[in-house]
């Protein structure tokens, strides 16, 4: 029996509206994301794919408006929800983990206290084991010493660091569906690899769905249940990743796929394919 759709995306179009201009960005973008399914998206620079996952967690720029499609999450619609409902449902149930994490953190503040604030704009009392909870979570994503990390400013931290508190912040939570949007993208190899190991435990471990953002088409082939390919603002493609890896049918699926062989099908892979079996 398959398991239920955590999340369903429903014909979504988003369109760019200032003064002058007009676009539509993303055109009539469908899929579904099952309960501890791994959903790959991938495309080409521009193509739509964050404003796809900033629609889903109710954070567009002012200029771009949600104009048609439908988002259901736990199969309710999350449009027709209230206003608080939907921002309260959105961090509580739906966590991101971005490319820059830097951004989601306030300088000024304590790690400390992003945990306090994130329970309380969910509705947790203030003086609700804060502290304990977060040294959970911490000790979950793996910080040794999770109490020094509560005291530490963002700026004190690594990219990769914040990404990890991010991860424990969706696990503090326990949030259904985690969105990464290009979380490997600014780390080095190892650093990536420690992220793409702990997104896979976590998510197993807590039984999360996973929209998994990214460039990497070997990402995908490790990490994904499902892919979906986008292009100029529309899915042109999707299936499972075994199906569209051995047998894609769009054009420009077949083409990233040949530039990824050839890219990566290298002397340096041969190599360290050796390097591994000897
Ligand atoms: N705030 C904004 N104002 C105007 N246009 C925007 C804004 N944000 C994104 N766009 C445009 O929307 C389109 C889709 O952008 P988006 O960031 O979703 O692409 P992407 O697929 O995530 O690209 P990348 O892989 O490079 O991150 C692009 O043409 C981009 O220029």
């Amino acid at each position: 029996m398959t398991s239920p759709a955590v999340l369903s995306v429903e014909n979504l179009s988003l369109d760019l509206s200032t003064g002058r201009q007009k676009k539509r960005l993303v055109r009539n973008v469908s899929f579904q994301i099952r309960e501890r399914e791994v959903m790959g998206l991938i495309g080409e620079s521009g193509c739509g794919k964050s404003l796809t996952c900033l629609a889903l967690m109710g954070l567009l720029p002012a200029a771009i408006r949600q104009t048609e499609g439908r988002v259901f999450f736990n199969g309710r619609v999350l449009d027709t929800l209230e206003a608080t409902e939907q921002r309260s449902l959105r961090g509580r149930k739906i966590a991101m983990v971005l490319q820059n994490p830097m951004s989601c953190f306030d300088n000024i503040f304590t790690i400390r206290h992003h945990f306090r604030e994130t329970l309380v704009a969910h509705g947790a009392q203030p003086d609700r084991d804060v502290e304990a909870a977060a040294v959970k979570a911490l000790a979950e994503v793996g910080f040794d010493d999770p109490e020094s990390v509560l005291g530490l400013y963002p700026f004190q931290m690594s990219g990769g660091m914040l990404q990890r508190v991010m991860v424990a912040l969706a696990v503090m939570m326990e949030v259904s569906l985690l969105i990464a949007d290009e979380p490997t993208t600014d780390l080095d190899v190892v650093a990536q690899a420690r992220v793409l190991d702990l997104l896979t435990r976590i998510c197993g471990e807590h039984g999360l769905a996973l929209l998994l953002v990214t460039h990497d088409l070997s990402v995908i082939a490790r990490m994904a249940d499902d892919v979906a390919v986008m292009r100029g603002g529309a899915i042109v493609e999707s299936g499972t990743v075994t199906d569209i890896f051995h047998s894609a049918g769009h054009p420009y699926t077949q083409a990233i796929l040949k530039a990824h062989m050839s890219l990566y099908e290298s002397r340096l892979e041969r190599l360290l394919m050796q390097s591994i079996k000897n």
